[in-house]
């Protein structure tokens, strides 16, 4: 019934969170991307500017998801329903219709735009288009995407694309830095993939895409393809032994930090060049690279030392895959694992890094906080807990006047040493009740960042703050999105006023002012390490304003001067110059929000920096739906 198989074809709502106000669903586009004919391989899109490795280049929401049955028969091993001249035109009919009833019209017209090499030339089918465009999400899923369609392959990319699926969106990223008028290309295949010959990758594009690769990597010279051949499967062979299961490394090996290799019997390249080497290689390949006859089986094993063939593995794909960055992150993950294994913790924390890094520039890793919407009984909460720390902030401020101005009344009648004495008396005992009664908002709020010491004597809990990574052992974790406060590394947020609705956007010249939703720009969390150690829960933050000259740039905070709390934020393009800030939950901290403190500001000098601070502004928590970003590149 095609009824029925309509209901297959689910176009994707329309997304909540837009960074664009356009009618597609492209949330953010580099404008530096030109859409253009690149030859034989049709249209194809190129950069307009230099773009620099992990730039941000395009957000997408998928036009059409193609899920379940849908999935299968078009993509899936269903697929030879479709021989069959009527169950075709049924599933054709049915995609049709899904894409002229549930998409609007200029969406309609742009997916009929779209290449189709799938059916006769000179004749578009809506199933052909679907093939030829759709992008694989994950095992049982495909989505297809109107600007991302016009992205070409590559054997060698120069872009990586990631399904983020908390966000619903496909999310392309520079892979190496990319010149101007550079065709900008993905890879339609995995990165094992990629490590295949290229007579195998050749078969496998034209058997799942239905076209003849004509990348640079593809159509390169006999010797130049054999050498690649070379290199990939010595790639895809220390990927694999980087992978494996550190279990079985023990139980072949014992303990050890080296890993092995399996070869496949081949002849090697060099083998060819030197011919004179025959019977040296021909003798490896029968007894195995160390001559001895214990391994008799069809491969020939290899144990290479972790940390060469870590170097040897970026060097390889340094040559074959640009720096692939999600390739990197595979490795380094994949060397933590082991080094985790073999008790080698340090190396094990550098890779953990490596890895976190690697990650951060092939997906820029992270979720949007966007905004707590929709739920009535909070935003009440919300304005009551606003009306009340203003309450609070006034008598604050009495509070701290009103020694001085009492005083004030008697200054004619005593001496002023003595008057001078008794005031300071005063604002010390006040100081201790303060202490006292309520340190975390002396602490946190009141840039009580020269007493450090005295609370971590007293208040450790508040020193260190609460959500750290360095104490495993606390009971209350503070949690923004469902992830510690420690661990915010890699997320993104708008960071909002609480208790109103105006967020921080940027101007043209690189201030920041309150706005909209509509103009508000995202801050994405870096971690910050001082004398390489880890800041608890102090992170830079990067803007990303793509509409404005200072996207990317950092966030900094420049106070009015030494005497005064209180200063302005700015776009600094310079990381040294920008300030680290902290997020903090205490008691002062409505339900749904934290605080950022400014950390630091870079007028003082290192050793007086302290984790407190201006208090800034609010950043609400994101709503319930959103997930953790996943921690590590899945290709
Ligand atoms: C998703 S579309 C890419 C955009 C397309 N070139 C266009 O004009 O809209 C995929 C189609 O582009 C062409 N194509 C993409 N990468 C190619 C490559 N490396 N070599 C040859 N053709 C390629 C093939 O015709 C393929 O079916």
């Amino acid at each position: 019934m095609p009824v029925a198989f309509a209901a297959s074809f689910a176009p994707l709502q329309r997304q909540r969170i837009r960074l664009r106000a356009t009618a597609s669903e492209v949330l953010f586009i580099s404008k530096n991307l030109r859409v253009t004919n690149v030859g034989p391989k049709g249209l194809g899109v190129v950069a307009t500017a230099p773009l620099a490795r992990g730039e941000l280049l395009l957000e997408e929401a998928p036009l059409l998801l193609f899920q379940n049955q849908s999935f299968e028969v078009i993509f899936g091993d269903l697929q030879d329903v479709l021989i069959d001249d009527r169950a075709f035109d049924l599933w054709e009919s049915s995609l049709k219709e899904t894409v002229e009833s549930q998409c609007d019209e200029e969406s309609a017209a742009l997916f009929w735009d779209l290449a189709d090499t799938c059916s006769e030339p000179g004749f578009k089918t809506a199933l052909g288009i679907a093939r030829t465009n759709a992008l694989g999400l994950d095992a049982d899923s495909a989505g297809l995407f109107l600007f991302l369609s016009r992205f070409n392959h590559s054997c060698q990319p120069n872009v990586h694309h990631s399904w983020q699926e908390d966000r619903g969106t496909q999310v392309l990223r520079a892979s190496c830095s990319i010149a101007e008028g550079e065709e900008l290309c993905i890879s339609y295949l995995s990165l094992l993939a990629l490590c295949a010959p290229t007579r195998e990758r050749l078969g496998e594009i034209s058997d799942r895409f239905g076209f003849d690769c004509a990348c640079t990597a593809c159509s390169a010279g006999e010797r130049r393809t054999r050498d690649s051949d070379w290199k990939r499967e010595r790639l895809s062979q220390l990927c694999a032994a980087l992978s494996q299961d550190e279990s079985r490394d023990h139980e072949k090996s014992g303990p050890s930090d080296g890993i092995r290799l399996l070869l496949r019997k081949r002849i090697p390249l060099f083998f060819e060049v030197e011919q004179e080497s025959r019977q040296d290689v021909e003798a490896i390949l029968q007894k195995g690279p160390r001559g001895d006859d214990t391994d008799t089986s069809e491969t020939i094993v290899e144990t290479i030392d972790m940390s060469s063939g870590l170097r040897e593995a970026m060097d390889l794909l340094d040559e074959e895959l640009l720096g692939n960055p999600a390739a990197q992150a595979l490795c380094f993950f994949g060397g933590f694992r082991k080094a985790m294994a073999f008790g080698r913790l340090s190396a094990a924390k550098s890779l953990a890094k490596a890895a976190w890094n690697a990650t951060s520039t092939a997906e820029g890793v992270g979720v949007n906080l966007g905004s707590a919407q929709g739920v009535s009984a909070s935003k009440l909460l919300t304005t009551l807990h606003e009306v009340l720390a203003r309450s609070l902030n006034l008598m604050r401020l009495a509070l701290v006047a009103a020694p001085a101005l009492v005083q004030c009344f008697y200054i004619h009648s005593v001496d002023f040493f003595s008057w001078l004495s008794k005031l300071i008396l005063v604002y010390v005992l006040m100081g201790t009740v303060c202490f006292i009664v309520m340190p975390d908002q002396l602490y946190n709020g009141m840039g009580m960042g020269m007493f450090r010491w005295a609370f971590e004597i007293f208040y450790p809990e508040i020193a260190r703050s609460n959500g750290s990574l360095h104490d495993p052992a606390e009971k209350a974790i503070a949690c923004v999105a469902g992830r510690r406060i420690g661990q915010l590394a890699g997320m993104r947020a708008r960071l909002r006023w609480h208790g109103s609705t105006k967020y921080l956007c940027l101007t043209p010249d690189g201030w920041t002012v309150t706005g909209d939703e509509k103009h508000a720009c995202s801050v994405e969390f870096h971690s910050v390490y001082w004398q390489d150690r880890l800041v608890p829960d102090t992170y830079m933050l990067r803007l990303l304003a793509p509409t404005s000259d200072f996207h990317e740039c950092w966030l900094s905070f420049k106070p009015v001067n030494h005497l005064r709390y209180g200063g302005w934020l700015a776009a600094y393009p310079n990381e040294q110059k920008a300030s680290p800030y902290k997020v903090v939950r205490d008691s002062s901290c409505p339900a749904d929000a934290c605080k950022l403190l400014c950390a630091w500001t870079n007028m003082l000098p290192p050793s007086q920096r302290s984790c407190t601070g201006q208090l800034l502004c609010w950043f609400d928590e994101m709503s319930e739906q959103l997930q953790p970003a996943i921690p590590f590149c899945t290709c």
